[in-house]
This record gives C-alpha cells, sequence and structure tokens, in this order.
C-alpha cells in the first residue's frame, strides 16, 4: 500500500479573474520532500503557489492536503491548515524591529510558544537575534530575506513554499538559504521552492517539476531532471510541446 502524499495536486487549472494561467497541473508533495519548481519567466509558478495557498481561483482540478479537498479555499485557512507561503520580494514590515516582525507572524497554529518559535528562528538565522531591535529597513537583502523566512516558520508549516528565496542576493547567502532549506527539511518539514537557480535548487532539492506555458513540462527525481536535455530547451526555446517524465 502506498501512502498519500503530503499535497496531491490533480488536473490543476488556474489564474487570477478571467485570465487563465495554469492548465491541467498534476503534482505531489510528500512529507520531508523538497519539490522544485523551475520554468522560463511567465510559466505559471507564482501562480501556483499562488493556487494552492488561496490568492489565485483554480478553475478546474483539485489540492488536496493531507486528504483535505484545499481548492478554493482562502488564505487564512490554508496557512491554518499549515500550509505557508513565503512569496518572492521579502513580505516584511520595513518599519518594524526584527522582533516585531516575528511578534506579527506568529498565529499560535500548532501550539508552540512565541518564545519556543522566535528561538528556532534565531538559532537558523543568528543574524536575526543579533539585530532583533534593529529596524528591518536597516538589514541588508540577505538579512531581510532570512526575515521573510523566519516570519515563514513562526506560522509552524508543515509544507513552506518559497517562491524565489535567492533572487538578487550573494551567492555565500544564496548557499546560506539553501543550507537552511535542506536543514528544515530534516526536520520534517516539506518544501515547495520556486526558483530561477536551476543548479542549485535540483542539487537541493529531491524532485522537480518545469512549468512552462502554464502547463508541467518535465518532471521527474531532481538528479535525473539536471541531467534531462529539455530541461534547457525550455528556457532557450526549441521544446516538444510533449510532457516528459524522466
Ligand atoms: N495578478 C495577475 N493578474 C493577471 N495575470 C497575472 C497576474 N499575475 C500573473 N499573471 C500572469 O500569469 C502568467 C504567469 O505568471 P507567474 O507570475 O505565475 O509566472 P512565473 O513563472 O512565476 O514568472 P517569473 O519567473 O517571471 O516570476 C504571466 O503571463 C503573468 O502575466
Amino acid at each position: 500500500m502506498t501512502s498519500e502524499p503530503l499535497l496531491r495536486i490533480a488536473g490543476l487549472s488556474s489564474g487570477y479573474g478571467r485570465v487563465g494561467v495554469l492548465e491541467g497541473v498534476d503534482l505531489e508533495v510528500d512529507t520531508r520532500e523538497i519539490v522544485v519548481i523551475l520554468g522560463p519567466n511567465g510559466a505559471g509558478k507564482t501562480t501556483l503557489l499562488n493556487s494552492i495557498s488561496g490568492v489565485a481561483r483554480p478553475t478546474a482540478g483539485s489540492i488536496q492536503f493531507e486528504g483535505r479537498d484545499i481548492t478554493g479555499a482562502r488564505p487564512e485557512q490554508v496557512v491554518r491548515l499549515g500550509l505557508t507561503h513565503c512569496p518572492e520580494g521579502r513580505q516584511i514590515f520595513q518599519r518594524l524591529t526584527v522582533e516585531e516582525n516575528l511578534v506579527a507572524a506568529h498565529i499560535g497554529r500548532a501550539g508552540k510558544s512565541f518564545e519556543t518559535l522566535r528561538s528556532e528562528v534565531f538559532e537558523l538565522f543568528p543574524v536575526l537575534k543579533e539585530r532583533r531591535n534593529g529596524m528591518a529597513s536597516r538589514m541588508s537583502g540577505g538579512q531581510q530575506q532570512m526575515l521573510a523566512i523566519g516570519r515563514a516558520l513562526m506560522a509552524e508549516p508543515k509544507l513552506l513554499m518559497l517562491d524565489e528565496p535567492s533572487l538578487g542576493l550573494a551567492p555565500k547567502i544564496v548557499h546560506q538559504i539553501f543550507r537552511i532549506i535542506l536543514d528544515l527539511s530534516k526536520t520534517g518539514m516539506s518544501i515547495l521552492l520556486v526558483e530561477q537557480n536551476v543548479q542549485l535548487a535540483l542539487e537541493c532539492g529531491d524532485y522537480g517539476y518545469l512549468l512552462n506555458t502554464g502547463r508541467v513540462k518535465l518532471h521527474g527525481p531532481a538528479q535525473e531532471m539536471a541531467e534531462h536535455s529539455a530541461l534547457g530547451e525550455h528556457y532557450l526555446g526549441g521544446a516538444t510541446e510533449d510532457t516528459i517524465h524522466v
């Protein structure tokens, strides 16, 4: 008997108002798994995360989390179930301190105290502890990204959705963030990672999906994806229309 995946998306079509973006997307995430979503600009990667987190509207298909149908659920319902979205662009309160940003993100979802969660975040990101009383706006881009992830962790996610966490950051910080993503998965958390840094993402991930024009074009174990010629073709043009399962 095979166990149910943590997240199962089947035949999902979705978009914004009358704009259709995703078409017939199938995707699964297991517990502890790091699943990478790749694809060129405009492929629909963010829309996929938005559809799961309740921001974009599904028009067909289903999204199940722990066997429960969450298709079309509102963002506040989704986060209460243990899916947390850390969107692109470091969503933090610029005019609050690090500590205040963490306080504002604590929703008491699964019962851990604010102090416990804050200690866990400080352990992962010591710089946030050092700067806990400093204004968020005074921090570097990398530190702000760490605060954005720290805020997402305050909601005690079972599944953490990260949208381009490496965007615009120096290689050293990017490696640090990827190291933390691996550490989080070892604690039992599942990660859905949208990334433009294809090589690093596939080194870190267990399984990958490549989206293009709103459809899954290639999927398979991360290592096999990395070696597949169709991966580059989708970024450079000239790829076939078929879906390839490696
Ligand atoms: N709020 C919105 N309303 C209408 N259309 C949107 C909206 N957000 C995105 N789109 C459209 O949906 C399509 C997919 O966008 P999406 O942001 O999901 O792609 P992406 O793969 O994440 O791209 P990128 O790598 O550039 O961030 C694009 O054509 C975009 O113009």
